[in-house]
């Protein structure tokens, strides 16, 4: 459970997360394109950015939290101790209470088998996929995955897919690939535009929206992007959100 109340990040000298308030009580995903903030509202709630404002996770202030075992990430700040992958399983075993069977298990069924090898000679698709693993199998309440599926091939991509209906009981999955969302239909999504948060909307519906400028009746939901308004409608002629495939495509639309 995660809940924001004026919430902002500011990095050097503007607010890359500006005053979002939001109740998160399942998993849902977070869309947004290149440079709209996804990853530094991901960070501050781990507790590796300062932020502004409130944000609990679990009820608990995270500016304030120490050690939380109800919260896991696949960011990669949390996974710089240990050279070999079988230190970083150990050393999550003893800070994060890391169920070891079922993480050889979840990393056999992707392919990462051998554990002597050292964590820089993981691909990158490898290691988000090692990262996502690693934070799912320490049975977190709640989850932070920061572009779970960037790199991995196909196949893998349904098995990460299943991790992310199965582990985790609320949280964030960051994605700009709307691709990826096609697997979420059922779930709610937040969509972040230059600092704002905007949402909730369900993805099966805003996948089949269309944008148009201006506010509407009856739309799905409203954004601000450049100083315009825009609307997401259903039931209308016009190119699908969906159809896009990444959302930083949005910009074409508009
Ligand atoms: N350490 C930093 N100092 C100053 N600005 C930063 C820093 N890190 C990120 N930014 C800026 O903050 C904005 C948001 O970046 P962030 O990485 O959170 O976006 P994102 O939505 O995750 O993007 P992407 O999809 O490309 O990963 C960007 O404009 C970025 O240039």
């Amino acid at each position: 459970m995660i809940q924001l109340r004026d919430f902002s990040v500011r990095l050097g000298s503007r607010d890359v997360i500006e005053r979002c308030t939001a109740d998160v009580d399942r998993k849902v995903l977070l869309l947004g394109p290149n440079g709209s903030g996804k990853t530094s509202l991901l960070r501050a709630l781990a507790g590796v950015l300062p932020y502004e404002g409130s944000a609990r996770v679990e009820g608990v202030e995270v500016a304030k939290a120490r050690n939380m075992n109800a919260l896991a990430t696949n960011l990669p700040e949390v996974f710089t101790l240990g050279v070999r992958l079988r230190d970083v399983l150990y050393l999550f075993g003893e800070i994060k209470d890391l169920n070891e069977e079922l993480a050889v298990k979840m990393l056999r069924n992707v392919g990462i088998k051998d554990l002597s090898k050292r964590v820089y000679e993981l691909s990158s698709g490898q290691g988000a996929l090692f990262r996502t693993a690693v934070a799912l199998a320490t049975n977190p309440r709640t989850i932070l995955l920061d572009e779970p599926f960037e790199n991995v091939d196909a196949a893998r991509r349904s098995v990460v897919v299943n991790w992310i209906e199965e582990y985790g009981e609320s949280g964030l999955v960051v994605t700009h690939e709307l691709d990826v969302a096609t697997n979420f239909k059922e779930l709610d999504a937040y969509m972040l535009f230059e600092g704002r948060l905007h949402g909730p909307i369900n993805v099966g519906e805003l996948l089949s929206s269309v944008v148009v400028e201006g506010s509407r009746n009856g739309a799905l939901l409203e954004v601000e992007i450049g100083g315009k308004r825009f609307s997401f409608v259903k039931d209308q002629q016009g190119s699908k959100l969906g159809d896009l495939v990444v959302l930083d495509r949005i910009y074409s639309l508009l």
